[in-house]
């Protein structure tokens, strides 16, 4: 079995996410696409970060019963902050005979270098990389890439928690039953 592997913060998930994961589903490169939800990224600040079991309920109801996709929440028993490498050393051992494919934007690729142990990642994942405005999508480290021309949204998680903020609509930039749950629980006001 293929897996890509769309790691993230997922603060909250949004259509942009989903856009990527469908449309590297289609592609067919991966028998499956799994949101992996990291509870903090080593790079980022953990303020304003909703609780990770609530980012993965929030994905669950995004997906609803899509068999593309599978939600992992590997990473929440794994040591934080969550450092990729240790995740899929973890997970290579427990499906050995999985094969295991990153998914990520031209941008997070240029950031590579700052990851724990990048070397390994490059050395032993292949990697599916979908151009983001700003930034090409060029190799520089001799990974082994894929590069996928998919169509893009261009809107974040920062920018859904700050139309919230503001009493905007969110409904388009994330699906309605991921809307209802947001303002049900009053999340990120
Ligand atoms: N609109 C988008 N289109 C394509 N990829 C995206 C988009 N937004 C985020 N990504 C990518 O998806 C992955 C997970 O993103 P993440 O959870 O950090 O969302 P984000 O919207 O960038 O969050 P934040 O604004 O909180 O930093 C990252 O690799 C990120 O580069
Ligand atoms: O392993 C690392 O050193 C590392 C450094 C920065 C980011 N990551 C991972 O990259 C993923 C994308 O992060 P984010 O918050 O931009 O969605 C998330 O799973 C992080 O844990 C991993």
């Amino acid at each position: 079995m293929n897996i890509g592997l769309y790691f993230g913060s997922f603060n909250p998930v949004h259509t942009g996410h989903l856009i990527i994961a469908s449309y590297v589903a289609n592609l067919k490169m991966t028998d499956q696409v799994w949101f992996v939800v990291s509870p903090q990224n080593p790079l980022k600040k953990a303020h304003s970060l909703l609780n990770e079991y609530d980012r993965l309920n929030l994905i669950h109801l995004a997906i609803d019963e899509d068999d593309r996709f599978k939600v992992s929440d590997v990473e929440f028993k794994l040591p934080k902050p969550s450092y990729t490498i240790d995740t899929l050393t973890y997970l290579q051992e427990k499906h050995p005979k999985y094969t295991f494919s990153l998914i990520m934007g031209s941008d997070s690729f240029q950031n590579l270098t700052r990851w724990k142990n990048y070397e390994l990642l490059v050395k032993n994942y292949p990697f599916i990389i979908y151009e983001r405005e700003g930034f090409p999508v060029e190799d520089t480290l001799g990974a082994q890439c894929t590069f996928v021309k998919a169509p893009l949204l261009n809107i974040s998680a920062t920018d859904i928690r700050t139309m919230i903020k503001e009493g905007m609509s969110l409904k388009y930039v994330v699906p309605e039953k991921v809307k209802e749950e947001i303002e049900k629980n009053g999340y990120y006001k």
